[in-house]
């Protein structure tokens, strides 16, 4: 088994003072410090980051190294997966765990982008996309089509979308690592207005994650070590599927890569949806968040808004989804995604997660995309220790 000892997160947003290699040190060294290990017992460093040419000095895994001069002659390494490049890192560091070869890995999640406009950003982010096919398509325009075609289907969700939005934005007031402090409401949300213009029809400006500097760290650690921890939060089970990239292969509103990733993770926890107390997942524009309710079994398919009419995933519901804010209202550090995603929810099942905390989570999922339903991630963790 591998647990999550210990984590560092730094604000998210535009943080024009920090570049990569300061956001690296800054959430690695409050993550060692927090898991109470020594750099020199670090057995090696996994670095998630997307970049695709939005920083020139790359080189993330070697900047890690500036976190501790213990660290020297580690080995660190990079991994890129899209948006799930952060869930990359950390599933391979609890694979070299489990293959008996590190006992403590370091993880770090990063990446800066606010320094570009936003034009700059989209067509880095671009790059994801299928490009003999999707060539030039930004991210908004991809998840638009999932969004027509949901409305084609199932009818016009402009308001559930709002909803989502609505309460991802409420969750982040008491996220104070979020980027947007901002209570914006369902009717604002759902109007088009000059302060909430359309991206990529049917989406408005609300409908998207934010475009932000960010990074998030975790010590994870073999069972072997859980007796000189403080704290630790279980990989109970996890699942990483990929689906075929180009959109004309796949039923958009299926969503199977990320029905797949969530159901394998339940089944190999030996759970149902039923027993998961909180949820981070990939809100990287609204309609995802939809698809995700019916991905995880919350609803059948075109069935996604009544689980917003029963409340179940707000605040005090059945099953709270992005408690933190999601990456609509915390921020979407591309890089950073999926380990501040573990982050959150191992301070949930913890009881550590502050004003944001749902009482008496004991289990909780996590699931992080990188494409539209590309490289599916997910994770479900169990409070064991502190
Ligand atoms: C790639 C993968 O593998 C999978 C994925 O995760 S895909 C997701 C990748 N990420 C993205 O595509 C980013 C999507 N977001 C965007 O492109 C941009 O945020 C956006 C086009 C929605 C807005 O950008 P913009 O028009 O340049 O906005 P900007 O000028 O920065 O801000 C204008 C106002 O809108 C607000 N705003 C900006 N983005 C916002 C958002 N996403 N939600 C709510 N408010 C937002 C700002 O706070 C600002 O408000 P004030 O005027 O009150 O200060």
């Amino acid at each position: 088994m591998v647990y999550i000892a210990g984590w560092g997160h730094t604000k998210f947003g535009k943080l024009t003072d920090m570049d990569l290699q300061d956001l690296i040190v800054a959430a690695g060294q409050e993550a060692l410090m927090d898991a109470g290990i020594p750099a020199a017992d670090v057995d090696g460093i996994w670095v998630g980051h997307f970049n695709a040419g939005m920083v020139p000095d790359g080189f993330p895994s070697s900047l890690s190294l500036a976190i501790h001069d213990g660290l020297r002659y580690k080995p660190a390494t990079r991994l890129e997966n899209a948006c799930a490049s952060g869930s990359a890192a950390v599933f391979a560091a609890r694979q070299a765990i489990l293959a008996g070869e590190v006992k403590v890995a370091l993880v770090i999640g990063v990446e800066k982008m606010t320094h570009l406009s936003t034009p700059d950003v989209t067509a880095a982010l671009g790059h994801a996309a299928y490009q003999r096919e999707e060539a030039g398509m930004s991210f908004p325009g991809v998840f638009a089509q999932f969004a027509q075609a949901y409305f084609e289907k199932y009818g016009d969700h402009t308001r559930t979308l709002a909803k989502i939005a609505a309460k991802n934005h409420a969750n982040a007031m008491k996220n104070p690592l979020a980027q947007l402090h901002k209570e914006l409401d369902e009717e604002f949300c759902a109007t088009v207005s000059d302060r909430n213009p359309v991206v990529a029809a049917p989406l408005k400006v609300t409908d998207c994650s934010l475009i932000s500097d960010g990074a998030a760290a975790l010590v994870m650690v073999a069972e072997d070590l859980l007796p000189a921890v403080s704290k630790a939060a279980k990989f109970r089970s996890v699942a990483q599927i990929n689906d075929v990239l180009p959109m004309s292969q796949r039923d958009l509103l299926k969503f199977e890569g990320p029905r797949r990733a969530i159901h394998t993770a339940y089944e190999r926890a030996g759970i149902t949806v039923d027993d998961v107390d909180v949820a981070e997942v990939h809100d990287c524009f609204t309609i995802a968040e939809l698809l995700i309710y019916e991905s995880m079994g919350l609803a059948a398919h075109g069935h996604g808004a009544d689980v917003l009419e029963a409340g179940t995933v707000y605040p005090g519901g059945k099953l709270p989804v992005n408690l933190s804010g999601g990456l609509k209202a915390k921020g979407h550090p591309v890089g950073a995604t999926g380990v501040s995603m573990h982050t959150l929810v191992a301070r949930q099942v913890l009881g550590q997660a502050d004003e944001m905390q749902r009482p008496g989570a004991e289990l909780g999922l996590v699931f992080n995309m990188g494409g539209s339903g590309v490289a599916n991630y997910a994770s479900i963790l169990e409070g064991v220790k502190g």
